[in-house]
């Protein structure tokens, strides 16, 4: 399947102290694992500034486009992926190599017919940033921004939003390793110890 994929850059990764695309994992940075696990998708990363974004296309010679709205929050990255989609597009956040394709198309097919797919822990936690969006909630993003709202799962709350139980997606990813993201040093060290011994990473 020909996904759509948003890889959002943007952050500032100040508790880790670098742009997290550079992180590395097994000699490869994130953003080239992210590039090559979703080969043959239309992959765009979501950068903070024209800056970033010619950093990224020099380095990993890849798409990229920036936030409508600047220093923000991931909302405006999302934002600024389904204005240049205007179609269904899944979110990735650059902090989390971990992402197991499978798992990821599945989000992109169940997501048909609903405004926004979220993953949600069985404590009621949502993963707004590995998730599918539509087109259709673009509106209600744009009125959350206005008003200054910056969680990013606000504007699905008013949507049709399906938030899919976590639990169920083990049959692509018995570990749910794919949440996984890196914030700090620590964070880093773990993701390094998880990879170890797992197929295509
Ligand atoms: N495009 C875009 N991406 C963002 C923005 N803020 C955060 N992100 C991305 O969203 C993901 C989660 O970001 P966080 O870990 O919450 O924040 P961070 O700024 O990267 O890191 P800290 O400075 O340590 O909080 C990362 O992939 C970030 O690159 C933003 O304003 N625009």
């Amino acid at each position: 399947m020909r996904l759509n994929v948003a890889i959002l850059a943007g952050g500032k990764g100040s508790r880790i102290g670098l742009d997290k695309g550079f992180l590395e994992l097994n000699g490869r940075m994130f953003a080239e694992i992210l590039l090559e696990r979703f080969d043959g998708c239309n992959v765009v990363f979501v950068c903070r500034d024209k800056k970033q974004a010619e950093t990224y296309r020099t380095k990993f010679n890849c798409n990229t486009i920036i936030d409508t709205v600047k220093e923000f929050s991931p909302l405006a990255g999302i934002h600024s992926a389904l204005e240049h989609f205007r179609d269904y597009v899944l979110i990735v956040a650059v902090d989390m190599p971990l992402v197991r394709r499978e798992l990821a198309e599945f989000l992109y097919r169940k997501a048909r017919g609903y405004d926004a797919l979220i993953p949600r822990w069985s404590d009621g936690k949502l993963e707004p940033l590995l998730a599918c969006y539509s087109y259709t909630a673009v509106k209600e993003i744009e009125q959350c921004i206005t008003r200054g709202v910056r969680k990013v799962s606000k504007p699905f709350e008013n949507l049709k939003t399906l938030y899919y139980p976590i639990e169920r997606l083990r049959v692509f990813d018995e570990k749910l390793i794919s949440f996984v993201n890196v914030n700090t040093p620590k964070d880093l060290e773990m993701v390094r110890c998880l990879s170890t011994g797992t197929e295509d990473l």
